[in-house]
């Protein structure tokens, strides 16, 4: 730790969505950790790197792959908070650059997806890259051939020289929206960032089948013994051996809405936890991978 500022890891470049939802709830005085991919975000966090910031799940192209894969896997890794950013695309190139000059759009495969219908509709049968950050596509256009372009965030404007903006918004829905995890090195890391007072109290699991085809492995029975309410559902591969064995990651949430106080944060953790419990006594794995 530097200066004793808070380092929280990010996608990078800076520049990313990513970075900007770090922001928003770690503020300016926190330092980033540019990253190259979301699996080397999880791999940062250490006790100098206590927090990190990935993208969970977007309203136009659903859920990122790669951050539910590595909560596949035991670590101590938990979630302990969630921001929302509204996401606004936009088209840059290098200055000069004209729309029908365009050969190749680069992002990466989350803006590309929530940018089809633009691209299909104005950028007809070129050549789409994916790059492992919006803010690396932007990035990669300094030294790129003048017909290129990237798909991120206006912020890269002015981050990297001598690009422009030459179309805002082109998402394919106005409303965009990608919801992040604040991820820390463990659950007992203490949060050094603002929760708001009022919300929901969450919490992540990760469950799965003993074994497939057999009576137990009825999800039905699974989630009857959570009895918290259910709000989200994502389910990968095992990568256990077994063909089309599945994890499941139920995101529950509490009730009613209460004030964030210790208390009922404890509370809320031995109801999560308890709900655990009841899942693994039916004969099921099951986790705990975040409660905020
Ligand atoms: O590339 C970035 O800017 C990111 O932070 C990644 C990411 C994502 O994976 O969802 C974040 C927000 C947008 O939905 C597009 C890309």
């Amino acid at each position: 730790m530097c200066n004793n500022a808070l380092e929280v890891a990010v996608l990078g470049p800076l520049g990313t969505y990513s970075h900007e939802a770090a922001a928003k709830a770690f503020g300016s005085t926190a330092i980033y950790k540019a990253q190259k991919t979301i699996a080397n975000v999880f791999s940062a966090l250490s006790s100098d790197i206590p927090f990190g910031v990935v993208p969970e799940e977007n309203s136009i192209f659903g859920g990122v792959i790669e951050t539910f894969d590595f909560f596949r896997t035991p670590a101590s890794t938990f979630v302990r908070g969630e921001v929302t950013l509204k996401v606004e695309h936009c088209l840059l190139v290098k200055s000069g650059t004209k729309l029908h000059e365009i050969t190749r759009v680069m992002s990466h495969e989350q803006a590309l997806g929530q940018c089809r219908q633009f691209i299909e509709s104005n950028l007809p049968g070129i050549e789409v890259v994916k790059t492992k950050s919006t803010a690396a596509a932007a990035e990669a256009l300094i030294d790129a051939p003048p017909n290129w372009a990237a798909i991120c965030s206006s912020i890269c404007v002015s981050l990297f020289p001598g690009l422009e903006i030459l179309a805002r918004g082109v998402q394919d829905e106005n409303a965009n929206f990608t919801r992040f995890y604040i991820i820390a090195h463990s659950s007992t890391t203490p949060l050094t960032y603002q929760l708001e007072s009022h919300r929901h109290m969450k919490a992540l699991m990760r469950v799965s089948s003993p074994e497939c085809g057999s009576a137990s492995s009825n999800m039905a029975h699974c989630f009857a013994m959570i009895q918290l309410p259910i709000t989200r559902i994502d389910r990968r591969p095992s990568l256990d051996g077994i063909p089309f064995h599945n994890v499941y990651f139920i995101e529950v949430q509490k009730e009613t809405q209460n004030h964030h106080d210790g208390d009922s944060f404890e509370l809320w953790t031995k109801a999560v936890m308890l709900a655990s419990s009841r899942v693994i006594e039916k004969g099921w794995r099951s986790a705990v991978v975040g409660i905020w």
